[in-house]
């Protein structure tokens, strides 16, 4: 079915050009829903579809809302807010991390559920989107509690997931040890399931590469968003990262090891710098034997609060969302924004941003690696069959360097900014497939 027969069947033409602002009007005070949709409606912007199809877009097609009980350690009751939010399954099952964190809440993982539907339809992986969640502090408790905890989460949702429904994954504070209990907690329901989630340990039918995937694809991204703007390569260049988990410390690795200069980086509690380019694996050592970012030797600690500022090439926020907003935008002192974090830069952050002609490479695209070689994860379970690393790494690089070019042709065509431009490719994606497929 084209556009024009959606148009015909659901719409009439008289409110076409609208934008549907439902959520916006709802919500007196800003949130991380209302600003991804405020994203999307800019990308909405400029494919004139019709109101209802806009709102189908936009809203969710599943919420649940568990509450998750267990025993402490200390033989206390304790008990958890827990999310699953399933946003689009159009092009296929339902896919997106987990994230523990105490500031996580139904908002949140709203709006991160949304950015996964955009992210698989601008990566091409036949998946919709989803998102997880629990309000917790992973910091307060025991493994045990931890294990206890994701199995609890396993029985809630069991339902709404399977290997062919809702595959999640690790996002922050959670990672290969999590998957594992879940995939074990979700077998004993379903039999043996490993393409119920991604992320597991390479032993325990994880894909080589998957850990440090969201971060290599950074920075395939970033070497394509050099390229396109004549700038020569990584090697040289200087970065600055937020956040040193996962995606952050993967991503200063590889840039490091292809000859950029990582200057500064930080976590939650502070930061390091060095002019001459920080000695990242020495680092990463260092951190892994209980020492702390502040008391690095090859290094000098920063006030952490000051590293969005830190003059570099490429500013690489790599931890949490809404970092980048109307005020601290304005101290940015880069040429790039790489957002390897889902949501980092709020409406009000991308608009001086731009005023500013700071280039700001979207997350729905930038971060898009993990999901991609998660992708890959579920296709060997599927199969139970494995590929080598290189192969994993191989078919990453196509995946963002082809991602990359179809961004591009639309910022140049339509003459919007990249995020714009991501958005309207991934919108256009997503529409296609609910056509094709019909609505009764
Ligand atoms: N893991 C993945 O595959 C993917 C992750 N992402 C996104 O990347 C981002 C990072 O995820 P990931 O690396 O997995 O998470 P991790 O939990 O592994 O690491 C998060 C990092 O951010 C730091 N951090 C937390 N709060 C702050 C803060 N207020 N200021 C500065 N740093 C902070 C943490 O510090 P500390 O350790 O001190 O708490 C830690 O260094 C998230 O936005 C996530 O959604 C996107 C795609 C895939
Ligand atoms: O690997 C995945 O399935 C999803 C990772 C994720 O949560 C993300 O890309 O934000």
């Amino acid at each position: 079915m084209a556009l024009n027969a959606w148009r015909r069947a659901v719409c009439s033409t008289r409110l076409l050009a609208q934008t549907f602002d439902a959520g916006a009007q709802l919500r007196a005070k800003s949130s991380h829903s209302e600003n991804t949709n405020i994203f999307i409606r800019e990308a909405l912007k400029e494919l004139e579809y019709p109101v209802k199809l806009q709102k189908l877009l936009l809203t969710p097609q599943r919420e649940v809302l568990v509450e998750l009980v267990i025993t402490k350690d200390s033989g206390e009751i304790e008990t958890y807010n827990a999310y699953r939010v399933q946003h689009d399954d159009s092009r296929g099952p339902y896919k997106g991390g987990l994230r523990y964190h105490p500031a996580v809440d139904l908002d949140d993982v709203r709006s991160l559920a949304s950015l996964m539907t955009w992210k698989t339809a601008v990566m091409d992986i036949p998946f919709g989107g989803a998102k997880g969640g629990v309000t917790v502090d992973p910091k307060l408790l025991s493994e045990r509690e931890l294990e206890k905890l994701t199995r609890k989460l396993v029985q809630s949702i069991k339902d709404v997931i399977g290997p062919h429904e809702d595959i999640p994954a690790p996002d922050m504070n959670t990672g290969a040890r999590e998957m594992a209990w879940f995939f074990d907690e979700y077998s004993k329901f379903a039999g043996f399931s490993p393409g119920v989630v991604t992320g597991k340990p390479v032993h325990l039918h994880g894909s080589y590469g998957r850990e440090a995937a969201t971060g290599r694809g950074t920075v395939f991204a970033t070497r394509e968003l050099l390229k396109a703007f004549h700038m020569g390569g990584i090697a040289g260049k200087n970065f600055v990262i937020q956040g040193f988990g996962n995606v952050g410390a993967w991503a200063a690795e590889i840039l490091a090891d292809m000859g950029g200069k990582v200057l500064a980086v930080s976590d939650a509690w502070g930061a390091v710098e060095n002019a001459e380019g920080l000695a990242v694996k020495e680092l990463r050592r260092h951190l892994a034997a209980g020492g702390k970012l502040a008391d690095f030797p090859g290094g000098q600690a920063i006030d952490k609060d000051t590293i969005l500022a830190h003059p570099c090439d490429v500013l690489i926020p790599a931890a949490i969302g809404g970092v980048l907003d109307e005020e601290t935008a304005k101290d940015v002192q880069a040429k790039f924004v790489v957002e390897a974090a889902n949501g980092p830069t709020t409406p009000g952050g991308d608009a001086v941003l731009r005023e500013r002609g700071i280039e700001v490479l979207p997350d729905i695209y930038t971060n898009g690696g993990g999901v991609t070689v998660s992708f890959f994860e579920w296709v060997q379970n599927l199969q139970n069959f494995r590929w080598e690393e290189a192969e994993v790494n191989k078919r990453l690089d196509r995946c963002m360097t082809e991602a990359f070019a179809a961004v591009w042709d639309i910022h140049r065509q339509k003459k919007v900014p990249l995020r714009t431009a991501a958005f309207v490719l991934a919108l256009q994606r997503v529409t296609r497939a609910h056509i094709h497929r019909g609505f009764d």
